[in-house]
């Protein structure tokens, strides 16, 4: 019973072991650290070139798209890494698939970023 009470102790604990995952995909994956390079250049961007509020929301939500794949894509390399760590077909699907997905989610945000910038950097160019 007293495991459904809430506790802010227990909440806190979440956010404690969600950073320490983040942590563990900052040391471990060099495509993460790419992704968080990549954030702060848009985000960097956004500052300079004053981007709407809807053009935020874009930006903003293209990074967290970017971050949700990577990690779970990292969560699955480890998943499977862990559960069949010889040489197996099934296990290559499993992966390749999980990096379609980061991939697709790169492009995506690439693909926004350069609709929301690039005409800002021409202007600001022609000027
Ligand atoms: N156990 C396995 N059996 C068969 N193929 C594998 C196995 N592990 C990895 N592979 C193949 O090698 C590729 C690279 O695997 P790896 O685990 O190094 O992923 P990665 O994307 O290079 O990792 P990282 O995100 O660390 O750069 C996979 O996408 C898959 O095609």
């Amino acid at each position: 019973m007293a495991k459904n009470n809430f506790s802010f102790r227990a909440r806190l604990k979440s956010f404690h072991y969600a950073f320490s995952g983040l942590k563990t995909a900052w040391q471990e994956e060099h495509n993460f650290r790419v992704h968080c390079i990549a954030a702060i250049i848009a985000i960097i961007l956004s500052f300079v070139l004053h981007i709407s509020t809807h053009e935020w929301i874009a930006v903003l939500f293209s990074i967290g798209f970017v971050f949700v794949c990577e990690l779970l894509n990292t969560a699955l390399e480890n998943i499977a890494d862990f559960i069949c760590p010889e040489d197996n077909p099934n296990i290559k699907k499993i992966k390749d698939v999980a990096a379609a997905a980061v991939m697709i989610s790169s492009i995506t945000a690439l693909l926004i970023g350069l609709l929301i910038f690039i005409p800002k950097l021409i202007s600001l160019a022609l000027r």
